[in-house]
């Protein structure tokens, strides 16, 4: 069995080579000489250019000179360069542009080309359907220079003759590998054989189909790697444009709001789909019966759903590393729909924290208008589990590239250069949601505040940037010279701005050696970089650092850390600036207070832990499913049914009404009837003493009453628990369990929020019930509309009702708003603990050994929950809980022939009781059947 871990990319990637033998990451020879190469010297150039972003340096002084040439040490190529590509990964790594890694490896350039002029979703069509479109598109392309066939030809041709090696990633996501790895190397688990899958990370449509293969082959026999080759454009157009100027914004309640974004959105999604969709063809021809399918992020949110289309009963996982943003803010998607539908494919959604999760169960709530509870999604036929577990990192791992000498060189280095001073760190992709702009902000009103600091300190941030942002960097290089101009003397620069990333070896020294680090993210995920410091920051390589974290509270890092660290609001510049005082003038045992407590946290919740955590939730979550799902649950057998019958001495029924003994009911405006097959049936098990009988419903006493008129002696459980009458009761006994009169003062409030929403949705209407009440949009003249209305309404009541003991339940007809303290499940303990007290006078001796509970619907749960737990306990002899339909549900049978099977059912159960009464039992077939009249 093999557990599939799918996310955009690979750990690994190809590096090309021109010369025969291939050198690999530890031939220094090799190394060295790429490290002279033009390509590389312009980087380094255009890196050394933009290290400080500003006004043009003055003539330099010694002082500087010798600066420049610590930071000169910085501009290394910023990737880590393991030997082994095994070996651990960056996490919140900054990678290039996708299809610019060039800069770095020997890899293709990408064939993708700009999108045509004109209408793009024109475009997108040509490709599908219309052949004039198609024609006309064929022929601008070929006119088109940059996307020629014969640059890809000559590209195929290149590629085709070079030698290649596996190298370390560039792309992907660094805390996802790196606790994946930590999982495998320390569980010998059986069960968890690891096969990646993902892309390459660079453009492959230059490669030859025999390359492709190759390459495809090595990394599946030697690296446990599936690989995916979406085309260039694809990739282009799902990447570059959709995850990144659509998704990822809106994940992090940035939404893009202008004309190009929109065209983006149009004409992008089709390659995401694409994109997602290729990735689902590749794990269904992998896929073995028993495997587990992992996708991760933000890239892959469909393929959950594309893989459940085919392989219906396969196990699939989905965690989203991203943060999930309120329904507020993913409702502005225009596919929103079809995103929730594509994670809905697993069986399990898992979040980074709590608020995602719970932001992702309103949603569907309000945009799917399905029921959503704390544990999961209740879709038509299934339920999706919704959980969180937060990632963390690899304390091991980490341990070790701490002691590589590089590392310990570049703590040197660092600890010489800003002796004296105390250092503020920070590590960010420059990019709107990372607050590297309120971070400075708030770092220039400290050094305006605080004077006594302005010599001391040093906000040392890393702005790793991957695409120009040119909006946030001009602004950032304002504030930047700002500083530099009012704060900075010959001899001291309290903000070093480095606009690249440095190397693995540079970032792990500079958390050693931080005396105070700062992450101010307006929203994000998690933060690894922050559980990084807090390992570097135990003295095991140099003295005891214990430094403060300064965290944004808007981090999903923030949600694990219990506020030992100490959290800011970004945009509170004002609390900023005092916690970057706090933190500088924290007593030494305040710190290690606060240290122990954090490292506490990251050592337990690792990588490792994380990925332990999530298999079990998903293999539970599966386990459950299965046994919900009704075409694994056995059919009710009569016959079986009928023997539990003939030797029971005390038998109750507890039978649904609608959508169980008979079809669903009419709306207000026409009485509701019942047909006489139904009423007979209950006459004739009423007629054998041995019975007790209740029918239970969603309905109010006074139409229950109405309807079950000519069924003497039946009990009724009405408005689905809150009243009760017993069976052998007066027609009109009820017992109420709700207090009518305290429901007044919510279904005033909830009265006053469903009418809002009627009045915008044509064909709706309100039935307000003793206890209950129901927005009806069934006959809805706009259906589409009125499913999101209803959405929107079940939301609005869920949060602006909290202090009342109700909920709502948005259902593909109905918003129903409800006691959260009295079910069908509460009402049935009442019938039961009385029964068992055997208090009702003269209705019965023996405790019943017999119980029949029939039920098609969500509120019939609690009941068959009620049920099963009676039989587990061995309370009652012979329990049968049945659903009617095909619902996932926890009863122990179906019935698949809807109500007639279950009225047959029960007809023949009567029969029985005629055949079995024993002489003086009391059961006996009615001589008469009573007829009913509507
Ligand atoms: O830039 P992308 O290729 O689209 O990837 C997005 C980011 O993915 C990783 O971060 C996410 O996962 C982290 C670990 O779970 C989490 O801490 C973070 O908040 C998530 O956004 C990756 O580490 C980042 O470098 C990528 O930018």
């Amino acid at each position: 069995m093999s557990t599939f871990v799918a996310s955009l990319f690979l750990p690994y990637t190809v590096d090309f080579h021109d010369e025969p033998e291939a050198p690999t990451r530890s031939n220094p020879q090799r190394m060295h000489s790429r490290a002279a190469s033009a390509t590389d010297m312009k980087t380094l150039a255009t890196s050394a250019a933009s290290l400080f972003s500003g006004p043009p340096p003055p003539p330099k002084t010694p002082a500087e000179e010798k600066k420049d040439d610590f930071f000169s040490q910085l501009q290394n190529d910023p990737r880590i360069k393991p030997s082994d590509p095994r070996s651990l990964a960056r996490t919140e790594a900054a990678p290039p542009e996708w299809g610019a890694a060039g800069q770095f490896l020997n890899q293709p350039k990408s064939t993708a080309g700009p999108l045509p002029s004109g209408s793009i979703l024109d475009y997108v069509k040509s490709e599908k359907k219309d052949p004039e479109l198609l024609a006309k598109y064929t022929a601008q392309r070929k006119r088109r220079p940059t996307v020629g066939t014969s640059r890809r030809g000559s590209n195929e041709r290149n590629f085709a003759r070079k030698t290649w090696t596996v190298e370390p990633a560039i792309q992907g996501n660094g805390g996802l590998i790196n606790a994946i790895r930590a999982h495998d190397a320390l569980r010998s688990d059986e069960d968890f054989q690891k096969i990646w899958v993902g892309t390459l990370g660079f453009p492959t449509d230059a490669l030859l189909d025999s390359k492709k293969e190759e390459i495809s082959d090595k990394l599946a026999n030697e690296y446990d790697a599936v690989t995916v080759f979406p085309s260039d454009r694809d990739v282009d157009g799902h990447y570059t444009h959709y995850c990144k100027t659509i998704l990822w914004p809106v994940f992090h309640y940035q939404i893009p709001d202008h004309p190009k974004s929109k065209a983006y959105e149009d004409h992008s999604w089709e390659f995401y789909r694409n994109v997602n969709q290729n990735f689902a063809d590749k794990i269904i021809a992998n896929y073995k019966r028993g495997d587990v399918i992992w996708v991760h992020d933000y890239h892959l949110l469909l393929v959950p759903g594309m893989i459940r289309k085919r392989l219906p009963d396969a196990q699939i996982g989905f965690f989203l590393h991203a943060a999930f943003p309120s329904s507020e803010v993913f409702r502005c998607l225009s596919t929103r729909t079809e995103l929730l539908e594509g994670m809905l494919g697993a069986n399990l959604v898992a979040f980074q924290t709590k608020e995602y999760a719970h932001h992702f169960l309103q949603t569907c709530s309000r945009l799917l208008t399905v029921e959503a509870t704390p544990e999961g999604v209740q879709l038509e036929e299934r339920f999706v589990n919704v959980s969180h577990e937060p990632i963390g990192v690899d304390p091991e791992g980490m341990a070790k590239a701490r002691e590589e000498p590089e590392v310990q060189e570049w703590i040197k280095i660092i600890q010489e250069r800003y002796k004296g001073k105390h250092l503020i760190v920070a590590r960010d992709k420059l990019d709107n949601v990372r607050g590297v702009r309120q971070k400075l902000l708030a770092f220039e009103l400290f050094l305006n505040k605080y004077p006594q600091w302005r010599q001391n300190v040093v906000l040392l941030q890393v702005a790793t940037s991957t695409t120009e942002n040119s909006e946030l960097l001009a602004t950032v290089s304002d504030i930047n010279t700002r500083i530099d101009s009012v704060h900075s003397t010959l001899a001291h620069q309290p903000l070093v701005f480095l606009k690249q990333d440095i190397s693995f070896s540079q970032y792990v020294a500079l958390l050693t050696v931080a005396d105070v680090m700062m992450i101010t993210s307006l929203r994000e995920g998690m933060n690894l970089t922050a559980h990084e410091f807090i390992l570097c920051q135990d003295g095991a390589t140099t003295e005891k650092k214990f430094g403060p974290l300064i965290l944004s509270e808007f981090t999903g890092s923030a949600s694990v850390f219990g506020g030992n660290e100490i959290s800011v609001n970004p945009w509170d510049y004002q609390k900023c600036a005092e916690a970057i005082k706090l933190a500088l003038e924290m007593s030494p045992e305040e710190k290690e207070r606060r240290y122990t407590k954090l490292s506490s946290v990251v050592h337990k919740q690792t990588g490792d832990y994380w990925t332990t955590r999530l298999c079990d939730s998903l293999d539970k979550a599966s386990k459950e499913q299965f046994s919900r799902d009704a075409m694994s649950i056995p059919r009710l057998s009569v016959s079986a049914l009928a023997q539990k019958y003939k030797d029971a001495e005390r038998r109750v029924f507890i039978l649904d009404y609608e959508g169980t003994l008979a079809t669903y009911g009419t709306d207000k405006d026409v009485v509701l009837t019942s047909p006489q097959r139904v009423l007979d049936t209950l006459n004739e098990l009423l007629s054998d003493k041995r019975n007790i009988v209740y029918v239970m419903s969603g309905r109010t006493p006074e139409e229950l009453q109405r309807l079950f008129r000519q069924v003497p002696n039946l009990g009724v459980i009405a408005e689905n628990g809150c009243f009760l009458r017993e069976w052998g009761a007066a027609e009109d006994d009820w017992t109420a369990f709700a207090d009518v009169e305290a429901s007044a003062a919510w279904k005033k409030d909830v009265k006053s929020i469903f009418q809002y929403y009627a009045e915008r949705v044509e064909g709706s209407w309100i039935e307000e019930r003793h206890c209950s009440l129901v927005f009806h949009y069934e006959k809805a003249v706009d259906p589409d509309a009125a499913r999101a209305q209803a959405g929107d309404c079940a939301n609005h009541i869920n949060d602006s009702c909290q202090s009342y003991r109700v909920q709502a339940i948005p259902t593909s007809k109905a918003v129903y708003v409800e006691s959260l303290d009295w079910s069908k499940g509460s009402a049935a303990t009442n019938i039961f603990d009385k029964l068992r007290e055997n208090n009702i006078e003269g209705k019965g001796r023996s405790p019943p050994d017999f119980l029949l509970v029939a039920g098609n619907d969500r509120e019939d749960e609690t009941i068959f929950q009620w049920a099963n737990n009676l039989s587990e306990q061995g309370k009652v002899a012979n329990v049968t809980t049945v659903s009617v339909g095909k619902r996932n549900t926890q009863a122990m049978t179906t019935i698949t022939q809807g109500t007639t099977g279950l009225i047959s059912a029960l007809q023949k159960l009567s029969n029985y009781s005629y055949e079995s009464a024993p002489e003086g039992s009391g059961g006996r077939r009615p001589s008469v059947l009573l007829t009913t009249g509507s």
